[in-house]
This record gives structure tokens, C-alpha cells and sequence, in this order.
């Protein structure tokens, strides 16, 4: 691991256990019947340790999309072409009428006021320049990760340092919530190539159908990701990330690295994003609790995931997209459950008489 990389995880500190505890013991002072608020008073508890206040104000939402392609694409894996990913990067840039971008997560993210960050971290074709592309780009696209490893380690920690370092920029800007997000083709073959091998499950039991693959592609997708496990049997999260990984991924891990060592709460998307978290969890396993699941995602081998982290996700909207858009569609929840413990008045406060 490069110096930076490793300095980077040793940084992220455990949240602030006083300032949770400070948060329960005003939650239950707070005008509502005790415990009314359901699971946004777990949350509102959570992000007290994050943000080390009992009365948390989070503002800025960025949502980081990394886009890359992936040489196991073309082993056909995804119900769509590998040359959707280039054309999506210029949809999440494109001028619209309603602003940049004509993507769903562009959309979401304007009902919501969130920044859009777009990253070119690993894709196959010469994007066009753009002001607000971040380039990114080691290799234009992974290697096939049932033939060889996916990223060599220095690609891998470049891309992880990459992600880091988009996750400063939004945070210089303003942002408090950062939410990782993705876009390449064929890219639910890693996450559950990495997902079957961190949890130990059969393949058979994380693999989904992506964007929404038929049974005989389904099938061939478990059976290309057996043969990447067979691979090789490393269990050490970085080699694991390098063997099966791609490009985008690393990169969400450095967002997610970055945005914990920072003390910023971090959204978890989807299935994907989930991936990268178990990676991340090994590596430093206090990130775990700056982390918020969105959407219990369509995907199945989501729920396995946030098993193993141990975290509960927001909704179920069956959403399948990726992007990030899960993510976005759960900051204003995040932003509420913070404000009711920011804002909200005692009983003492408000004059109302309590049992
Ligand atoms: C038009 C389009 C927009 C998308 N936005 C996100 N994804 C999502 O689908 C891909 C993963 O599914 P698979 O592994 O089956 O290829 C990723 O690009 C993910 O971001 C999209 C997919 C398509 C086709
Ligand atoms: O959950 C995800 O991240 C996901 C699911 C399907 C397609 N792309 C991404």
C-alpha cells in the first residue's frame, strides 16, 4: 500500500460516543411520545457521533459519480453494451433545460439541491472536455476479471487516492453529505465477484441481474464470476479489490475513506457502493460507522451486505439504477433526522406537560 493510502486509513478516528449519548439523553426530553420517530432517531444518534454534537447540522449533499468500464463487459454480463458508459458520462454533463445534466441521478439531485460530481475513472473512449469532468483515468477500462486481475495494486491505490481526493474537493465546497455513486456497464459483476468472496457466500447467492439480465445471461454471469474466484483465493481486501474490482469502485472507497477521515457522513447507495463498503470496512473498520445505507437496492445480495456491516438501510423503493440516485433520494431523511434533534424543543422548552 502507498504511504498516502495508509495514512489516509490510520485517520479515520471511531464517531463520537459522548456526543450520541448526549443525543439520546436530549431525544427523550424532545416534544414527541418517546421513541415516535422510529428509526430517524437512530439515525439522528448516529450522525450526533459523526458530526461530534448532539445537536448535528449537516449541509451540503454531494453526490460523486465515478464512471469506468469493465473488461468482463464484454463476456457478456449486462443486458446493455459497454459503449452506454461513455454516452452516460456526456448525459450526467449535458445542458439541459432543467440544468447539466439529463440523467436520473441529475434529476433526483436537483429536486434535492445536490452537487453532481462526474469522475472518468477508468472509461473506454476519449470523452469529450468538459469543465466539470474529473479525470481520473489510469486505463481506459479494466482488465477481464475472470482471466486476470481486473487492476494491478498501483492502479488500484491511484484510483483510491483519486476518489479521496474528489471527496476533499466536494467537502471544500461545502459538502457534509457525500454520496458515492457509479456508472459503468457490467459493473454488478464485480460487486458481486468481491461480494461473494468477502461474505463467503456462493456466487449463485449475490448475483444479480444488473440491468436486468434474462436467466441464460444470468446463469453465465454466476458461472463467468465462479471461474474469476477460482482464480485465485485471496482474502485481503486490497488484493480482492485489484483481482475483481474496477476502476469506479476503488474510487467510491476513496470517497468513502476520505469522507469518514474527514468526519463527514457518507450515503451508501446500492449494491455496487456496497461492495466497496465491505472492502472498506476491513481496511478500516471505523468507517463503518460513518456510513448510511440508502435504499435496500433491488439487487439481490444487497441485504447480505448490510448484514455483514451491520446497517440498516432507509426505504424500499426496489430501485435497481445505480448512480447514486438511491443515495440522493435518502439525504433529505439524513438532513431531517439531524434537524429533529437539532431543532426540535423540549418538553421544558415548549410548555408541554409530559407523563
Ligand atoms: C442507460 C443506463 C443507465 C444507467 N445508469 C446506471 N446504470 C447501472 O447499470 C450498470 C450495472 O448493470 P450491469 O452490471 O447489468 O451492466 C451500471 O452502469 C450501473 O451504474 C445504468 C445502465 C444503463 C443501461
Ligand atoms: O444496486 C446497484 O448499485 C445497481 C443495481 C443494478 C444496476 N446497477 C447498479
Amino acid at each position: 500500500m502507498t504511504d498516502h493510502l495508509t495514512v489516509l486509513i490510520q485517520s479515520i478516528q471511531p464517531t463520537n460516543r459522548a456526543a450520541m449519548t448526549r443525543a439520546r439523553e436530549r431525544q427523550a426530553n424532545l416534544t414527541k411520545p418517546a421513541g415516535a420517530l422510529g428509526d430517524l432517531e437512530d439515525l439522528a444518534a448516529r450522525l450526533a457521533g459523526v458530526f461530534g454534537s448532539e445537536r448535528p447540522h449537516p449541509c451540503g449533499v454531494a453526490v460523486l459519480v465515478a464512471a469506468g468500464d469493465h473488461g468482463v463487459a464484454s463476456a457478456g454480463v449486462s443486458a446493455y453494451p459497454p459503449e452506454v458508459t461513455p454516452a452516460m458520462v456526456a448525459n450526467f454533463l449535458a445542458d439541459t433545460p432543467y440544468g447539466p445534466g439529463g440523467a436520473a441521478v441529475n434529476a433526483i439531485a436537483r429536486t434535492v439541491g445536490a452537487r453532481v460530481y462526474v469522475m472518468d475513472a477508468g472509461v473506454n473512449a476519449d470523452l469529450p472536455a468538459h469543465p466539470a469532468l474529473v479525470r481520473a483515468a489510469v486505463r481506459p477500462g479494466s482488465r477481464d476479471l475472470s482471466v486476470e486481475a481486473a487492476m494491478t495494486p498501483e492502479e488500484t491505490a491511484a484510483l483510491i487516492l483519486a476518489g479521496a481526493a474528489l471527496a476533499r474537493q466536494a467537502i471544500a465546497d461545502g459538502a457534509d453529505v457525500l454520496i458515492p455513486g457509479e456508472m459503468g456497464i457490467g459493473n454488478t459483476t464485480p460487486a458481486a465477484t468481491i461480494t461473494a468472496r468477502m461474505l463467503g457466500l456462493d456466487p449463485a447467492q449475490v448475483t444479480g441481474r444488473g440491468t436486468g439480465v434474462d436467466d441464460a445471461r444470468l446463469a453465465h454471469k454466476v458461472t463467468v464470476i465462479r471461474t474469476a474466484l477460482a482464480r485465485t483465493p485471496t482474502t485481503s481486501p486490497m488484493k480482492v479489490l485489484a483481482e475483481f474490482g474496477g476502476y469506479e469502485i476503488a474510487a467510491m472507497l476513496g470517497m468513502m475513506l476520505q469522507g469518514a477521515a474527514l468526519r463527514r457522513a457518507v450515503i451508501l447507495d446500492g449494491f455496487v457502493e456496497g461492495s466497496a463498503a465491505l472492502i472498506g470496512v476491513l481496511l478500516a473498520p471505523h468507517l463503518r460507522d460513518y456510513l448510511f445505507p440508502a435504499g435496500l437496492c433491488a439487487e439481490v445480495g444487497h441485504a447480505s451486505q448490510l448484514n455483514q456491516l451491520n446497517l440498516k438501510p432507509m426505504f424500499t423503493l426496489n430501485l435497481r439504477l445505480g448512480e447514486g440516485t438511491g443515495g440522493v433520494l435518502a439525504a433529505p431523511m439524513l438532513l431531517a433526522a439531524a434537524a429533529t434533534l437539532r431543532e426540535m424543543r423540549t418538553f421544558e422548552e415548549a410548555g408541554v406537560p409530559h407523563g
